[in-house]
Formats: C-alpha cells, structure tokens, sequence
C-alpha cells in the first residue's frame, strides 16, 4: 500500500479479521519486543525468536479428540459444554489445541506468555502490545462462557493449568484496544491518533461486511462453507455453534462450518470438468434440476457437520451405487454440499420464510451458475456484495463502528451509506417441488451414512 501511494494520514482506525481458532504462542518477553519495535526494521526480522510454538495450529487441525473426550467429561457432557461455550468440544476448537500443546510439549506452553487467536495476533502486531480477544472470535475456543462472557472456570481447569493469565481478558468487538504503535506511524505515515478497534475472526468479520440482518441466512463458500444465521435467542445443541454477535452486543450468530468445500468442488472440477470452473459450470447449466433423484455426499476430510466421511452416492430409490456420469457428478456434488445447509440450518430452528435472503460470500460466489443452485435449494433469491472478501470489508466498517459505538450509534446508523447486497440469482420456477422430496430423502440418507461411519 505505501508502494502504491496510499495515503496513510487520513486513517483514523483500523480493524482486521483472521481464520477462527487458529493459536500463536508467545514467548516469555515478547510484550517488551512488541512495545519496542524499531521502525527501520520489518516485522518478521524483530519478532523471529519471539514464538514458544513455531507450527502454529489452524482450523484443519482436528487431531485433539482426545482433548475434546477429556474436556467433555470434565464439565459434565457435551451438552454442558456446548450450553456454557456455545459449542460442544470439536477437535479445531483453540482451547483443545492448546491442551493438546500443553500435554505434548509441556515446556513450550511453560515458555508461553501469552496466547493469542489469528486475530488477535494481527492486532497485537499493529497496537504493539497483546491484544485483547473480542467475545465473537473467542466463542470458538471452548473456553468462554457465551452468556457471560468470562473465561469459564471449569473449562480452563480442564484445559492446561495458569491459562487466563495467558489469554488476558475478552472484550467487546467493537472496543477501541488503544492507539496504534508507533512503530506503524513512523514507517507508513498513519496519525499519531488512529486507533486499533478489536480484530475478530473471518466468519463474524463476513456477518459484519454482509451487514447480516434478522431472518437472512449467509452462506460462504470459501476454503470451508460455512452458514450463518443473526440470532437473538440462543439455544446451543451438539451440532453447529453460537457465537456472540461481533456487531450487536445482546444477540449472537448461529455458524455452521463444513470442511468439504472448496477443496472437494476443486477435486471434481479436476476428475470431471478438466479442471475448467468454465466447463463445470456449463454442466449446471445443462443437467436437469435434482438430478434425477440422485444423491451424492462427497465427505473427502474427515466433516465437522456430520463427524462422516467417505463419498457415498445414492440413486433415486436410495440404493447405494459406485459412480455416477461426470455430469451427474457435479451436480450431484453441488446439490448436496446445498441441501446439507438448508437441512442443518432447519434444524437449528431457521424457517424460510417470504422474504429471506441467502447472502453468498467467498470465492465460489463468484460462480453464478453454483449460486443457482443455492437459490433453486434454498428457494430464496441469492445477493451478493461487490466484493468476494466479505471479512475483510466488515473489518473495516467494524472500525468506523469503534469510533462511534461508545455514543450508542448502532452497526446499522455506522454504516447506513454502504452500498446494500445485489440481487445475484433468482429461483428457477418449479425447483421448490424438485427439492421438497430432496431434502427429506437427503437427510435421511445423511443419518444412515452418519451411522455406518460410527461402525
Ligand atoms: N469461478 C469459481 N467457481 C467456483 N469456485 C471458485 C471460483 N473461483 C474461486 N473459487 C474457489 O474459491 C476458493 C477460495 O475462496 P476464498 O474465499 O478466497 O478462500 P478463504 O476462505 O480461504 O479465504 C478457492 O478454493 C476456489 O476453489
Ligand atoms: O473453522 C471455521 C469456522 O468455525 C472456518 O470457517 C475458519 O474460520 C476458516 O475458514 P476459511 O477462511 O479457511 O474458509
């Protein structure tokens, strides 16, 4: 940005976004590295000896099973779990990983002095000094307690011993953690007064910059899917997870994520599109709309929503089959990972009602012809904003909204001026037919591969 001329002087806050759950590990004395950068150095020449971890883990990780058992027992079921931190344990979860650290190499969480999430990682490089964790970000730990958004006791018991002195307190999304370092003021030219406005994870970010409202429903397609939904009235079950809401302080968002996204729609793009989005695009176009009662549920990784995995492909009397054409392929790929979505947020008690939105972000939202599909599932019409990095817009109207959100002015007065989400597609006449029958079957047939993975 300096390079291209941006003019850093007019900046009055800044915000940012990183991948949830993801663990940085600092080590013992490196708050005192970060209060004295110098500025004629880059940050990665100033702060190389100062990570107790080096391997930091991130959200594909889901190798603590064992931790997520143990914290499970400890607090009395994953339904305690989940009623307290939102989410029962689930393996990428960052308080799992850090027990996992704790028990692995002990002397490096012992040479830790503080933990941050990706975040606020990214915070603390801009304020110079740690940074705080904001409530929305930290319900993807299983360490805080949602309600009243404190560390939960017996949670960190359970975790690793000393940890909330090495995670410092949570706060409020939308808090001002302080001015930014000198460090940056020097070397970009930004005010002496800007001000670092708590960063917070991609997803919350994605709500932020889609300036979410009630009865919408946001799907992003991006490395994962994930769905998310504005709630007021939380009830956190065993599938999916609640988050405190990073814009409105009383409410909360529902998320969903899946782990077979992108990756798996790049894998039958590869087999079956010659490796063309252009070619895999035109066969939604072509191929008739449900498939012909086909079925198919492409679970490559190990998937969050269901625990499954495996690809299994059904015919239309529900009959197991090998394989299906390349066309049916695709489309059978695309039209599941969609009625997955629809069937899991129904189940958390979401209704589509007239009216409802589906907001799409992420890379593949660029693909109009994988939109269509969404909206002939969905039988909703599907809006987009201008640009694909929906989290990293909100950041930045999440800053705005720190400068004024200690005068009471709301997210939606903050960024009133934004220009609104655009109609992107429509649902094709007749799809709600083809998919009623779709989605019970498709549930059904989620279950019975859900128990033969449990075999
Ligand atoms: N035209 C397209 N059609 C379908 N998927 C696409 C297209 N262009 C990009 N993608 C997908 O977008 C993904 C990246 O999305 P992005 O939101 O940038 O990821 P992340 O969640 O990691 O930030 C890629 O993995 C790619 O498969
Ligand atoms: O684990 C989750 C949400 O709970 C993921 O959504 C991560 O937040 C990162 O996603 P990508 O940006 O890699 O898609």
């Amino acid at each position: 940005m300096k390079n291209a001329g941006f003019d850093f002087s007019r900046v009055k806050a800044l915000s940012g976004s990183g991948q949830q759950h993801g663990s940085v590990y600092w080590r013992k004395g490196t708050n005192q590295v970060l209060r004295d950068l110098h500025p004629g150095k880059s940050l990665h020449e100033l702060l190389k000896g100062g990570f107790a971890v080096s391997d930091s883990p991130v959200w594909m990780d889901s190798s603590t099973t064992e931790q997520c058992q143990y914290l499970e027992t400890a607090v009395g079921g994953a339904q305690r779990v989940a009623d307290i931190t939102g989410s029962r344990a689930y393996e990428r979860f960052t308080g799992n990983q850090i027990a996992k650290i704790y028990k692995a190499q002990p002397e490096k969480y012992e040479d830790t002095e503080r933990i941050s999430l990706v975040s606020s990682f990214a915070a603390s490089l801009f304020l110079g000094s740690y940074a705080a964790i904001d409530y929305s970000d930290g319900s993807g730990m299983n360490l805080m307690d949602i309600f009243s958004k404190q560390w939960a006791d017996s949670c960190l018991e359970a975790t690793a011993p000393h940890l909330e002195e090495r995670l410092g307190a949570p706060v409020h999304s939308s808090a001002v953690l302080g001015l930014l370092s000198p460090y940056h003021v020097t070397r970009y030219g930004f005010p002496e007064d800007c001000k670092v406005v708590a960063f917070t994870g991609d997803n919350p970010g994605s709500l932020a910059g889609m300036r979410l409202q009630e009865g919408d429903i946001a799907v992003s397609l991006g490395t994962s899917d994930t769905v998310f939904l504005w709630i007021k009235e939380p009830r956190p079950t065993v599938e999916g997870h609640i988050f405190c809401n990073p814009v409105d302080r009383p409410s909360y968002m529902a998320l969903i994520c899946y782990k077979n996204g992108s990756l798996t729609r790049e894998r039958i793009r590869n087999k079956c599109a010659g490796g063309s989005w252009e070619v895999f695009s035109s066969v939604l176009r072509t191929t008739p709309i449900g498939n012909d009662g086909n079925i198919g549920i492409y679970f490559d990784a190990m998937e969050i929503t269901p625990s499954a995995v495996g690809v299994h492909r059904f015919d239309k009397e529900n009959t197991k089959v090998a394989g299906f054409s390349a066309q049916g392929e695709i489309r059978a790929l695309v039209e599941g990972q969609f009625l997955a979505k629809r069937v899991h947020a129904e189940k958390l008690g979401y209704k589509i009602i007239p009216g409802t939105r589906v907001l799409a972000t992420g890379g593949a939202s660029s693909n109009k012809d994988i939109l269509q599909v969404l909206s002939d599932v969905f039988d909703a019409p599907v809006y987009t904003i201008d640009v694909a990095n929906s989290a990293c817009l909100g950041c930045g109207y999440r800053a705005l909204q720190g400068l004024v959100a200690e005068s009471g002015v709301s997210f939606a007065e903050a960024v009133r001026k934004a220009p609104e989400p655009q109609l992107a597609v429509t649902p094709t006449p007749g799809a709600d037919k083809v998919f009623a029958p779709l989605l019970r079957r498709y549930a059904e047939l989620e279950e019975t591969v859900l128990q033969e993975s449990k075999q």
